[in-house]
């Protein structure tokens, strides 16, 4: 095995995210993830060269993409050489991506390589329910005339009008992302104004980066977008607290629900790319180097059987990292936690301020105490561009890697909460 390498991130492309069933309503994962892989492409002259290895993914996949990276490395401009594969972490599967390129890099298995990630609710899979299925599978494999008609003879006339529609919802619990979220905020005290506080920011923030041209080289203009179709930059405090409940307004709390459409991110379309090498090939290839990519940690919670939160997975595993990085949660410049709720964002922040949760869980002699607010999602983060799931990860690699770059020095802390419980954690540093 060779020494560990250190891993540049040289830079990203991203298409404009787009509100679901919205302006990328006829586009489909491959037709998202090809633009925004071609951007990248073209950016960093990539045409006709062999990548080590594209690794992507989407949450919500057909079944006719069984391996999307790889279908859109062929209708791309890289060298048909380059090997791809799916992979599959919820919300972090960005991040994911970029972690395992990261280390492969890292390990000098590969020379470059890039991450991806899509999600469109607008084009999700449908399922037929599951006796259809089984009965057109039979009917798929029978011989012979007389096999098929006794086959079509048990269907029930509502059966094929009952298709299973895929929910933003924990398979154990039945509950959605949201309601689990409601749960969190309240079990931490996170008030209403707080989380419309933070929403306002994000969106001030995302206008403000696009307006000073942020974000020119690290979105690519797709289907009349040119900005992230979310993005709200008249919003108010008191248009945001005039939005009524959406989530854990049903039951005995109802009268304490506090999370809205507003300081929800909302279910959108979109895909993102991040090109990743070795200090040797940035060099070669004449590509400065934005970031290094320095350590990752995932952490997963007991939601099912404990009383950790669906979505503070984070919280666990971003000071486990701290610990084998020796450093502290303060030793940050930029802090880009995924706004999947303001809640989400909030509840993790107050656990790590929290003595006890520190304590209890984490096993800390003291809380790893409050960051600095103003380094939080500085360039706005997924309550105003939205949150096309697998594509997230992306979206904040090459923001933070882009504002350590224009920094010229410092340190980055990401923290992406995930669906079944889990949570990715990296830092980038200059
Ligand atoms: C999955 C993982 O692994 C981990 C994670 O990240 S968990 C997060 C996953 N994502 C989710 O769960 C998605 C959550 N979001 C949703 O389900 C939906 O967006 C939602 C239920 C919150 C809202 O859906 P919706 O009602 O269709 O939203 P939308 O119509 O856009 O907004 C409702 C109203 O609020 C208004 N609004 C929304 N945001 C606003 C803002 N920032 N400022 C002002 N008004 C706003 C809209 O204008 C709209 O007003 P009208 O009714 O007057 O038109």
């Amino acid at each position: 095995m060779q020494n560990i390498r250190r891993v540049a991130v040289i830079g990203g492309n991203r298409i404009p995210f787009a509100r679901s069933n919205s302006r990328y309503a006829g586009a489909s994962n491959a037709d998202m993830l090809s633009a925004a892989l071609d951007g990248l492409v073209a950016r960093f002259g990539l045409a006709g060269q062999r990548v080590g290895e594209l690794v992507a993914g989407a949450v919500l996949k057909h079944s006719k993409d069984f391996n999307l990276a790889r279908e859109v490395v062929l209708g791309s401009k890289l060298d048909p050489h380059t090997p791809a594969y799916d992979i599959q972490q919820a919300c972090g599967t960005g991040l994911e991506a970029a972690i395992l390129v990261a280390n492969k890099i890292a390990l000098g298995q590969i020379d470059v390589g890039i991450a991806g990630g899509v999600d469109t609710t607008s084009d999700a899979p449908l399922a037929v329910n599951e006796d259809m299925r089984r009965t057109l599978l039979k009917l798929n494999s029978a011989r012979t005339v007389g096999e098929r008609l006794k086959i079509a003879a048990k269907l029930r006339p509502h059966q094929p009008f009952k298709p299973e529609i895929p929910r933003n919802a924990e398979p154990r619990t039945g509950l959605s992302m949201g309601e689990h979220a409601a749960r969190t905020a309240l079990r931490w005290e996170i008030d209403r104004q707080s989380q419309d506080e933070l929403a306002l920011r994000s969106h001030q923030r995302l206008a403000a980066a696009y307006d000073k041209g942020f974000f020119d080289d690290l979105v690519t203009p797709y289907l009349g977008l040119t900005r992230d179709q979310n993005l709200r930059p008249d919003t108010t405090l008191e248009k945001l607290g005039s939005l009524k409940p959406v989530f854990g307004n049903r039951g005995a709390d109802a009268g304490r629900a506090t999370m809205t459409a507003g300081n929800s991110s909302p279910l959108t379309d979109g895909a993102s790319t991040v090109l990743l090498a070795s200090e040797e090939w940035a060099r070669e290839h004449q590509l400065p180097v934005l970031a290094w990519f320095s350590w990752s940690e995932n952490a997963a919670v007991d939601f099912v059987h404990g009383d950790e939160g669906l979505l503070m997975a984070p919280a666990y595993a971003a000071p486990r990292m701290l610990a084998r990085a020796g450093l502290t949660l303060q030793d940050f410049d930029y802090y880009e936690i995924h706004e999947a709720f303001a809640s989400q964002v909030l509840a993790t922040l107050a656990a790590w301020e929290s003595p006890e949760f520190c304590k209890d869980r984490l096993g800390l002699d003291a809380p790893l105490g409050a960051i600095d607010r103003n380094k939080l999602n500085v360039n706005g983060s997924s309550l105003a561009a939205g949150h096309p799931f697998a594509a997230t990860g992306g979206r904040i690699v090459a923001t933070l890697a882009k504002l350590l770059a224009e920094k010229g020095s410092g340190r980055g802390l990401i923290s992406i909460c995930a669906a079944g419980g889990q949570g990715v954690t990296a830092i980038l540093e200059r």
